[in-house]
């Protein structure tokens, strides 16, 4: 099976990767065009533009940094749009709120494509070994033809019904996790300033009720301000004003959410924005010394 596949950044390199180690042949572009060189090692072919990987593939999936990228790949000059007709689809796998991918929806279904969303759950090594969790939402027959695809990307997906309906729930996942990362590395710090050892706090959380993946997988580099990019803080920012907007549209008052927002903008105030996001600790280290 032939796909294309756009955005070749943490997440695309190593889902595309995967897709060509598992048979799939695959047209890969990218902003920045040096960045295929490596896919091309592996057997990629190279797309100059998105509507030449459009042209050239049945399915064409994308996964970019926010919205104003979802969009203008789309919609700009030399975007999916010029080439997307009624025997294709397109698959956006990127994080947006559910107002741009229904746009985007509406613009391929009008030009008789079919368009499925599918963000994920999981960072840099889930989408190295194939263990992402999907969240897919849109057209059941682009799902359905996925599905083989999805198989070697992830190992779940869930189909929601409707477009806009995988953004909200990524939006939510992620509203959590961020809003958890706060709380974690109030912990980490209160416990240092009472005068615990951080590392038996995260020894004992990993034997309870509240053991998880991220605590256990950052909290080691975290007390050691590794915070080597897997999801960078900028996205996890964009996630929660995402989460919010859509907290606003319902009437839902989320004031815990909005106060780990307030920490995230500032971590990109500080520079922190290119940074993994839990490099949100030194905001919560800032503020306790200050205090
Ligand atoms: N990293 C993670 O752990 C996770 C990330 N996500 C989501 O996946 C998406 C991608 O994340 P990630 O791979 O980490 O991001 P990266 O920053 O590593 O890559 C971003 C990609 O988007 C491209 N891009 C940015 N702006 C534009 C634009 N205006 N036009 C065309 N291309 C553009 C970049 O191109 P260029 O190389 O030229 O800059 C690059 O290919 C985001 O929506 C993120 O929220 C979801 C789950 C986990
Ligand atoms: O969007 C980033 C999510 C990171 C994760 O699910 O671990």
């Amino acid at each position: 099976m032939e796909v294309g596949f756009l955005g070749l950044g943490i997440m695309g390199k190593a889902m595309s990767m995967n897709l060509l180690k598992n048979g799939f042949k695959v047209t890969v572009w990218n902003r920045t065009l040096s960045k295929c060189n490596e896919l091309v090692a592996h057997g990629a072919s190279v797309g100059q533009t998105p509507a030449e990987v459009v042209k050239k593939c049945k399915i064409t999936i994308a996964i970019l940094s926010d919205p104003a990228a979802a969009l203008s790949v789309v919609f700009d000059k030399d975007g999916v749009l010029e080439q997307i007709c009624s025997s294709k689809g397109y698959i956006d796998m990127s994080t947006v709120d559910p107002g741009t991918s229904c746009k985007i929806s509406e613009a391929i279904t009008s030009k008789g494509g079919q368009f499925l969303e599918a963000p994920v759950s999981g960072s840099k090594q889930p989408a190295e070994t194939g263990q992402l969790v999907i969240l897919a939402a849109g057209e059941k027959a682009l799902y359905d033809a996925a599905v083989p695809a999805f198989g070697i990307l992830g190992n779940k997906s869930f189909f929601f019904g409707q477009v806009g309906n995988g953004a909200k729930m990524k939006l939510v996942v992620n509203m959590i996790m961020a809003s958890m990362m706060i709380t974690f590395s109030e912990g980490l710090v209160l416990a240092d300033r009472s005068g615990l050892n951080p590392h038996d706090l995260l020894d004992v959380l990993d034997l309870g009720a509240i053991a998880n993946p991220m605590f256990k997988g950052k909290g080691p580099a975290m007390l050691q301000n590794n915070y080597s990019p897997a999801c960078p803080l900028k996205y996890a920012q964009k996630d929660m004003r995402l989460a919010l907007a859509l907290g606003d549209e319902n009437a839902l008052p989320m004031p815990v959410a909005a106060a780990a927002s307030e920490a995230f903008k500032k971590a990109r105030s500080m520079g922190l924005g290119d940074l993994d996001f839990s490099a949100v600790f030194e905001t919560v280290k800032v503020l306790k010394h200050s205090s």
